[in-house]
């Protein structure tokens, strides 16, 4: 039988009517609660896509039906447990507070029909849910921000295939941009060095410095993935910023799942070595992270403290992610401004910039990005 394909459209689109433009923030994805069954959901979501196993369907699908939904969910939940908060993941909340007051920051920048938008790869808000409901809106611009300083083809690629698959079913797609990375961006190198030594300033400096990134199995980099070249890079621009030598920082890699190797050393490893080396005090950053969330909270501040303190060191401290620092608003509005330019509801209307010192915070802004482009 013959079927005709129905795209999905606007039909109270006119033309002549106010279109706008929407920034979209995508993250991961997180449970909707810390239970195994709200765990096993998500992992069992989460674990399908390609672009995260590569491995031969048939056979993953057998490990992960066989062995990882077994086991893993009971465990994972006893972890988010650990983290969860009265309203719910703290993922998913920072994300959504990095959302609001970016979305507040541009709307004090740029006066056009803008709005900032959270949407998540796995789980809800859906990438696809989103999309559709910001194209009823009129919404005919997107700019897709994926909140992951580093490309990697199981994160920030696998955002691209969500919204390419989407597009495939609408009538008349949003024109759409991608920030596949912003690693060495100076404004987001001045966010994390400024959170850096704002905690030093209030609780002292460590012996050193570890800068802890999610890790992803060694054989995808040498399949081409570039994102343990952008880690280093990240890394490295960090501590030229923050004048540290090589004997002063550390880079490593965390949250390994299965037996394959990884991306290396591994965070855990690297901890005990230190507190073996007879290193007392370390503090620990992940700048890979742009907001807090499981790995980050329990992993990094709960597990590996204990690792740490348990291996002869005596103090540990985790340096908090950006989150909804300023510093991380002003990273991502300039990132934002830079890679909308020629998009008209992002341009500046000097008409509606009624106080001067907004005018004026305009124009240095606008500079900029400007020189910086
Ligand atoms: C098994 C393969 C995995 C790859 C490859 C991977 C890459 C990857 N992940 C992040 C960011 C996050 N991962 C988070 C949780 C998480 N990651 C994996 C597995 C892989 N990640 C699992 C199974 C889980 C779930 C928790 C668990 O069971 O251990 C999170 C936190 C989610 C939350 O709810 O808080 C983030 C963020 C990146 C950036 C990345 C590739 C670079
Ligand atoms: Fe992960
Ligand atoms: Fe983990």
């Amino acid at each position: 039988m013959l079927t005709t394909r129905r795209y999905l459209g606007n039909a109270k689109y006119q033309h002549g009517s106010l279109a706008s433009a929407a920034v979209l923030l995508v993250n991961l994805g997180t449970p909707q609660a810390p239970t195994p069954g709200a765990v096993r959901r998500y992992l069992a979501e989460f674990l399908a896509d390609p672009r995260v196993i590569e491995l031969p369907r048939w056979l993953w699908r057998l490990i992960l039906h066989g062995v990882i939904l077994r086991f893993r969910p009971r465990r994972s939940a006893h972890a988010y447990a650990k983290i969860w908060t009265a309203e719910g993941s703290p993922l998913l909340l920072n994300s959504q507070a990095l959302a609001d007051a970016l979305d507040a920051r541009l709307k004090t920048l740029r006066s056009g029909p803008i709005q900032v938008r959270l949407a998540m790869r796995y789980g809800q808000p859906a990438v696809a849910d989103v999309l559709i409901e910001l194209m009823r809106a009129n919404v005919r611009r997107v700019l897709i921000l994926p909140l992951y300083p580093q490309y990697s083809a199981t994160s920030t690629g696998s955002v691209i295939d969500a919204v390419a698959a989407t597009l495939t079913d609408l009538r008349w797609p949003p024109e759409i941009r991608f920030i596949n990375q912003y690693f060495d961006e100076p404004a987001h190198i001045e966010a994390l060095a400024k959170s850096i030594e704002a905690y030093w300033h209030e609780h002292g400096r460590g012996e050193r410095l570890l800068m802890s990134f999610h890790g992803i199995p060694e054989r995808y980099l040498r399949a081409g993935d570039p994102y343990f070249c952008q880690c280093q890079a990240t890394a490295q621009a960090l501590a030229a910023r923050l004048q540290l030598d090589r004997s002063q920082y550390l880079v490593s890699f965390q949250s390994r799942v299965g037996r394959e190797r990884w991306l290396h050393p591994y965070t855990d490893v690297v901890l005990k070595d230190l507190a073996g080396q007879g290193v007392r005090h370390l503090q620990v950053v992940c700048p890979g992270f742009a907001v807090d969330c499981l790995e980050t909270l329990e992993e990094i501040a709960m597990q590996d403290r204990e690792l740490f303190l348990g291996a002869g060191g005596e103090r540990y401290d985790y340096i908090p992610a950006l989150n909804a620092t300023a510093p991380h608003i002003d990273a991502m509005a300039e990132l934002v401004l830079r890679h909308t330019q020629g998009w008209p509801e992002f341009d500046v209307d000097w008409s509606a910039q009624d106080d001067a010192k907004k005018r004026a915070q305009a124009a240095a802004r606008f500079h900029d990005v400007e020189k910086s482009a």
